[in-house]
């Protein structure tokens, strides 16, 4: 008997255990590009660390919420190739964080991200560099949209070309008034290579993405608002700008981001796991994944807390 119990104990572990491998195939944090379609990883790194300046800052908060911070002034926080190495492993800290549930993305001194660094853009213009510049950001934004985190691009200043794109890998953005995103990829006789014009195509659909790249177009917050490809417009009450005025922006994204991320983690990487897999995969392996993901939280401290409290939804 007690052996029995034993084993049916094995077997539901074994089961829950093929699950999350399940899950974690299906919702891989991985990337696009692997080592069967050319890509090398490190090489790249390798290439990208030869054009230094900026960083890419990581602070990890006790609410649950880091603020993933893009930081190259001097630039207009453009991204350098070390600032692409910096991102990517910033995203792989995020991935192994499990008390986190949100993240806010943003660029320091009052502007989002002028894209990638035209310096470095100049010194890899040869088309195989390119593509591997390419790849690598695409794993890296990917990986970025798909972490169990609710997260939010924080829209100041402006986001052009790489840091338009960065900002569609975000669940969420709020722009602050006088901001403005902007894909000036068309002026630059060139289309976004960061996964941006697909992840633009869900979020605002086909006719607005073409008119967006094709026009390369000023999106405020006024017309964000009005294509869905913003969530809010903030407004500091601080006048001016400098550092108080993005510390007030920073706060009302928090409470903003707090509406969505309050409760235990487990739950709300949960919630993110749930809609990723219905976003990314077709019904049937969506349906199959959220099965898993339900399996991940059924009877778990907090489903077990909620029920012996006899909870209303008043
Ligand atoms: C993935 C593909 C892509 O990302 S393609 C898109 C690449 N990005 C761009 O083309 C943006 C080019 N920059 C601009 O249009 C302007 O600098 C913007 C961002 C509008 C700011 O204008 P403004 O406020 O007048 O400032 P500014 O031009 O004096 O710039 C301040 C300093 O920053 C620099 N900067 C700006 N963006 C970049 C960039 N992407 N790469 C390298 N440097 C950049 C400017 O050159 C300027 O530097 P400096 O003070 O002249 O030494």
């Amino acid at each position: 008997m007690a052996l029995c119990a034993a084993k049916r104990r094995l077997l539901k572990h074994a089961g829950s255990c093929a699950a999350w491998a399940r899950l974690l195939q299906r919702q891989s944090s991985g990337g696009v590009y692997s080592s069967s379609h050319g890509f090398n990883q490190e090489e790249i790194r390798e290439k990208l660390r030869a054009f230094p300046g900026g960083s890419v800052d990581l602070l990890k908060q006790e609410s649950g919420i880091a603020v993933l911070t893009i930081n190259n002034p001097s630039r207009m926080n453009a991204f350098s190739g070390s600032m692409m190495v910096d991102l990517e492993e910033r995203v792989s800290q995020l991935e192994n964080w499990t008390d986190g549930k949100g993240l806010i993305v943003q660029g320091a001194a009052g502007s989002f991200c002028s894209g990638s660094d035209l310096n470095a853009v100049r010194a890899i213009s040869n088309p195989q560099d390119g593509m591997k510049m390419c790849m690598f950001m695409q794993n890296s934004l990917t990986r970025l949209l798909r972490l169990p985190l609710i997260s939010v691009a924080l829209v100041e200043g402006r986001a052009l070309g790489g840091g338009a794109e960065l900002t569609t890998a975000c669940d969420f953005r709020l722009m602050a008034s006088g901001s403005v995103i902007q894909f000036v990829h068309k002026h630059m006789g060139l289309v976004p290579g960061w996964g941006g014009a697909a992840r633009l195509v869900r979020i605002v659909g086909s006719q607005n993405a073409l008119k967006l790249l094709g026009g390369a177009l000023k999106v405020d917050p006024e017309l964000g608002m009005r294509i869905g490809l913003a969530d809010g417009v903030l407004e500091a009450t601080r006048a001016g700008e400098g550092a108080g005025h993005t510390s007030e922006l920073l706060q009302q994204v928090e409470n903003w981001l707090g509406g969505y991320t309050k409760g235990p983690a487990p739950v709300i990487q949960a919630v993110k796991r749930v809609v990723l897999s219905g976003r990314e995969l077709p019904l049937s392996e969506a349906l199959r994944t959220e099965k898993d993901v339900f399996g991940t939280v059924w009877g778990g401290p907090a489903n077990l807390q909620a029920l012996a409290s006899k909870s209303k939804h008043k």
